[in-house]
């Protein structure tokens, strides 16, 4: 039996004609009440619930306000995003109701809030109805892209976009790295409206995808924008702000809001809106956020994590440690030592698609999940009861984002830091910060505390790759606290080393490249042999150190570092080889022939015919002679490079040009047919509804939709070269308008 349809008796041209008027409408009410440019809509006495929402009945045609409102039923947006987020939502968030009036009347925003506060409607909603009152359509492409840093939390917006958006008919692609079928990919993503993506994959589609265009992009957002923003995406964001449209809305979320006169000029605000709800609030955390510190000796943090692990067998537990390294040494030791509860990971340098199956199986079941700080931002694990900190965050809004895994919107949380005696420092500067961090001190109960080094080490008997994995995890933590900035907290002298590898079950302390251990009767001279990084000392003292730490041991191989830039080869699949070291390269001899004059040696083209010596081509007719002169050679080159360079800039200008040309006609030609086609359609009376065409996939515009599930690593750091679009304003220009809105908000 059929189901009823809504809409049933409309026929597609009575429905873009009530849209038209919609649209109309709305545009109207937004014009007509939009809320003065810097004020709080949350100062504004909100209607009662059952007020009317939009054209007031009565002769003044006058619209209700919106500003100030608390229900989504009452703001100026379609039909179509009421129904999708009447599914999961009727009251707004603060954050939701501080931006959205502003946003939906096309401003610019700045947005802060604590972590959980809803942060992602307050983006999605005004990029559906920007598109959908331009009657946005898959003729016009991409209309609108959402950055976000890591490819869990772009599945996460998609799959959110995909619940508010679900009545519309725009199309959604979510685009993230290392993907396999990316030429499937490329195929597709000029078709897709919105984009949400990871800076990398957004940025090797506009390198790489032929007819990539997003001229007519219309909304930018950044989530988690500090982050993005920072110097780890630096060379990426900036070349893909250079290659899209300057004349566009942009939207900024995080909960810890950058105020970098650099990083907003770059992105080129126009008069923004900065919404920061929690600004007056008097924590940085969620109010039901319970959170603890403990100083817990560094050799003492394992036997502690197990103790608190057997005592909450009933809880959801995020566990965060800083490298890759110690997550799979601590997941595979205790999973062998059975604790009673279920336990996973999640770190960076699993394969997506495992990285999602965890994501995803955290989400639903009660368990353990270590992880590194990829799950730290935006990631919404519903019900976790317990953050847990083994190590300790590099700076504050680590801890921030890291906490806020737990207790978001409106649920209850707790979390605990366990710091070692040498990182003191780190709780001084939550317990200082403005706002405040409300932590308290605890001193764990020793008498409670399972000691579990002994098991370990009988695992590492048993296991030979146990072995390796503790003498990673050893010697990736020393590297971690040894590479960060914050020299008052992290300070790798003041650790005990062979305590903490006693710790992780090992005989005898590892010897590492970067700390050479040397004896020194009772005592250790440690001394730090690599390269000095943000001030570290070059040599130190560790006191009471036994002698067995200055046995030579297996040194950790080049790819133990992970903190450290890595030589990684990839194959023609784009598979890393993870064991470079492992290669047994030969290096080959060349022989070479001395007498033979210089600049004469003999090149050979693919099919193997003689090429012009090297030497003359550089070297240029001028010459008179072959031999090579080292400045002429330089400068020939260097013209060489310009002539290039010039070329190559005068293409890209062609060729875009072509491609906009060739999809304007493109486009008009479609927009031609749809419109013929509808009218062929309304007079034929069809009366399908639009459930029907949806089921029957033959709706001409393809609902918001999937476009990527098989991921691999996001590849960090893009190398290519883009050169800014002259149609940039200078640094200064936007440094000067940066300053202008910083003046603003503290105003
Ligand atoms: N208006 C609302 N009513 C009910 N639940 C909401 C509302 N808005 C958001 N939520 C829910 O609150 C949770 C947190 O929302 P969201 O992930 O957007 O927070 P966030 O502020 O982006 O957090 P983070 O800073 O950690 O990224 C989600 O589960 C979301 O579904």
């Amino acid at each position: 039996m059929r189901r009823p349809k809504p809409r049933q008796s409309l026929t597609r041209k009575k429905r873009r004609l009530q849209e038209a008027e919609e649209i109309e409408l709305l545009d109207s009410w937004i014009e007509a009440m939009k809320p003065a440019s810097g004020t709080n809509p949350l100062a504004v006495t909100p209607p009662p619930p059952s007020a009317p929402a939009g054209r007031l009945p009565g002769a003044g045609g006058g619209f209700s306000p919106y500003a100030g409102c608390k229900l989504f039923s009452q703001l100026p947006i379609s039909r179509r995003t009421k129904d999708g987020l009447a599914r999961k939502y009727t009251e707004m968030s603060e954050i939701q109701r501080a931006s959205l009036p502003h946003s939906l009347c096309g401003r610019d925003i700045l947005g802060a809030a604590k972590t959980g506060s809803g942060k992602t409607l307050a983006f999605i909603i005004p990029v559906i109805e920007k598109l959908y009152k331009a009657r946005w359509g898959p003729e016009d492409g991409v209309g609108s892209i959402i950055i976000s840093p890591t490819k869990e939390l772009a599945g996460q917006l998609f799959e959110e976009l995909k619940t508010v958006g679900k009545y519309h008919t725009l199309s959604a692609g979510l685009l993230v790295g290392g993907r396999k079928d990316v030429d499937a990919e490329k195929q597709r993503v000029n078709t897709l409206n919105i984009l949400v993506c990871t800076p990398g994959r957004l940025l090797q589609h506009m390198d790489e995808t032929p007819n990539f265009d997003c001229s007519q992009l219309q909304v930018l957002v950044l989530d988690e924008a500090d982050r993005i923003l920072d110097h780890g995406f630096r060379e990426q964001v900036d070349a893909i702000i250079s290659q899209i449209p300057r004349v566009r809305q942009t939207l900024l979320f995080s909960a810890t809001q950058t105020k970098s006169v650099k990083d907003l000029a770059r992105v080129s605000l126009k008069d923004p809106e900065y919404i920061s709800v929690h600004a007056e609030s008097v924590t940085a955390t969620p109010e039901r956020l319970k959170q603890l510190a403990m100083i817990v000796p560094l050799e003492q943090k394992l036997n502690m994590l197990w103790s608190f692990i057997r005592r909450h067998l009933k809880s959801k537990i995020l566990v965060f440690l800083s490298s890759c390294k110690q997550v799979k040494f601590v997941y595979e030791a205790f999973k062998k030592l059975r604790p009673g509860i279920p336990l996973k990971c999640l770190h960076g340098r699993m394969k997506h698609d495992v990285r999602m199956a965890i994501y995803l199986e955290f989400c639903q079941s009660t368990s353990v999940l270590f992880s590194t700080d990829v799950a730290s931002r935006g990631l919404d694990f519903p019900a976790v009861d317990w953050v847990v900190q083994v190590d300790c965050p590099e700076d504050i809004p680590t801890y921030i984002h890291r906490v806020g895994r737990t207790a978001r919107f409106t649920s209850d949380g707790r979390s605990v830091l366990f710091l070692t005696p040498s990182e003191k420092e780190m709780l001084k500067k939550l317990q200082s910060a403005e706002p405040k961090i409300p932590i308290l001190s605890r001193e764990p109960r020793k008498e409670k505390l399972e000691q579990i080094s002994a098991r370990l080490s009988s695992l590492l008997v048993q296991y030979p790759e146990m072995q390796q994995l503790a003498k990673r995890a050893f010697v990736t933590y020393l590297k971690s606290v040894h590479l960060q900035k914050d020299k008052e907290v992290f300070d790798v002298t003041k650790l005990p080393l062979e305590e903490f590898a006693a710790s992780l079950g090992l005989a005898i302390t590892p010897k590492i490249r970067f700390i050479n251990q040397k004896k020194k009767g009772q005592k250790v001279l440690v001394e730090a042999v690599h390269e000095q990084e943000d001030g570290i000392d070059d040599s130190y003292k560790v006191a009471n150190r036994k002698p067995q730490s200055s046995v030579k041991l297996n040194e950790e191989p080049e790819e133990d570092d992970i903190l450290l830039p890595k030589k990684t080869i990839i194959d023609e699949e784009g598979n890393r080889d993870a064991e470079p070291g492992t290669r047994v390269l030969k290096k080959k001899k060349l022989k070479i022939n001395v007498h033979r004059p210089v600049g004469t040696r003999l090149k050979y083209d693919e099919e193997g015919n003689i090429m012009p010596p090297l030497a003359a081509a550089i070297a240029g007719p001028e010459s008179g002679n072959a031999v090579l002169r080292t400045d002429k050679v330089k400068e020939r080159y260097e013209k060489l490079r310009q002539e290039m360079k010039e070329k190559d800039k005068e293409d890209k200008i062609l060729n875009r040009q072509r491609l906009r040309e060739k999809r304007k006609e493109k486009q008009m030609k479609l927009k031609r047919r749809r419109g013929e086609e509808e009218e062929e359609a309304a007079d034929s009376e069809d009366g399908r509804s639009e459930l029907d065409e949806a089921e029957n996939g033959a709706a001409k515009r393809s609902k918001i939709r999937f476009v990527s599930d098989d991921e691999e690593e996001e590849k960090g750091n893009n190398k290519k070269d883009f050169g800014l679009c002259s149609d940039l304003v200078s640094i200064a220009e936007q440094e000067a308008l940066a300053l202008k809105l910083l003046g603003s908000m503290h105003s």
